[in-house]
């Protein structure tokens, strides 16, 4: 069964042509799928209409085999589909990283010290320790970048749909992120202009052109 299928998707922005002209598309558990296409394609579009953040003119969303149409039915996406931000600022709101990695633990009713344990897991995991106790809205942007992975790895997601994931990052850090991602067992769908990372990560691809999807 698909985590997440997109079934002849149309969007247009009110007063512009249409973004989404007619794109299916599925992600099936553990695959990788990379997303390609010019810029203002509409790719980060498409990840924001599977995860509810968006409603499509035409076309239907089916995670986990049932169809998705009102917010409500978008909560438990969410917290099963994680979505890393193109601007890590969408998504670092609390004053500190370790509050910011909590916040969704703690949404899903987790205790305070079992949301603690898991900010020093996943902390621990991608090599950020020691940014633990930082003010959030004074990291570089490469460090932003990394916590919102971490965020967003805190809540478990069974996939993770990954906008620009290394924008801001110095060659070190992508190689170490491309290294986690490739570690993890969830499904991951890629939006990257780096050819390198896409052919590293997730080779198989689609390309958005004039809103339709066609093999690249
Ligand atoms: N809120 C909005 N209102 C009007 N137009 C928008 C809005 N958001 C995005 N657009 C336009 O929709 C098109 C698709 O944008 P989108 O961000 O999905 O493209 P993208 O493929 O992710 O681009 P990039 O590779 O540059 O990140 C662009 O032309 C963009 O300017």
């Amino acid at each position: 069964m698909a985590l997440i299928a997109l079934s002849d998707i149309r969007f247009a922005y009110p007063g512009h042509a249409p973004v989404l002209d007619g794109v299916s598309l599925r992600l099936m558990p553990g695959q990788r799928l990379s997303l390609t296409g010019p810029n203002g394609a509409g790719k980060s579009t498409l990840l924001r209409i599977a995860l509810g953040l968006q409603r499509p003119d035409a076309g239907t969303v089916t995670a986990f085999g049932t169809p998705r149409r009102q917010e409500a039915d978008f909560h438990e996406v969410r917290r099963r589909i994680g979505l890393v931000f193109q601007d890590p600022d969408d998504q670092l709101f609390c004053p500190t990283v370790a509050e910011d990695v909590a916040f969704g633990p703690l949404n899903l009713g987790r205790s305070r010290d079992e949301a603690l344990a898991i900010v020093d897991r996943v902390l621990g995991d991608l090599d950020l320790a020691h940014l633990r106790d930082r003010i959030t809205h004074k990291l570089s942007g490469g460090e932003k970048r990394l916590v919102t992975l971490a965020t967003v790895l805190a809540m478990e997601p069974e996939a993770l749909l990954l906008d620009e994931p290394t924008n801001a990052l110095d060659p070190k850090n992508e190689g170490r992120l491309l290294e986690i991602l490739r570690a993890l067992p969830q499904a991951i769908l890629l939006v990257s202009h780096s050819a390198a990372f896409r052919a590293a990560l997730a080779p198989d691809a689609l390309d958005l052109r004039d809103g339709r999807l066609v093999p690249s």
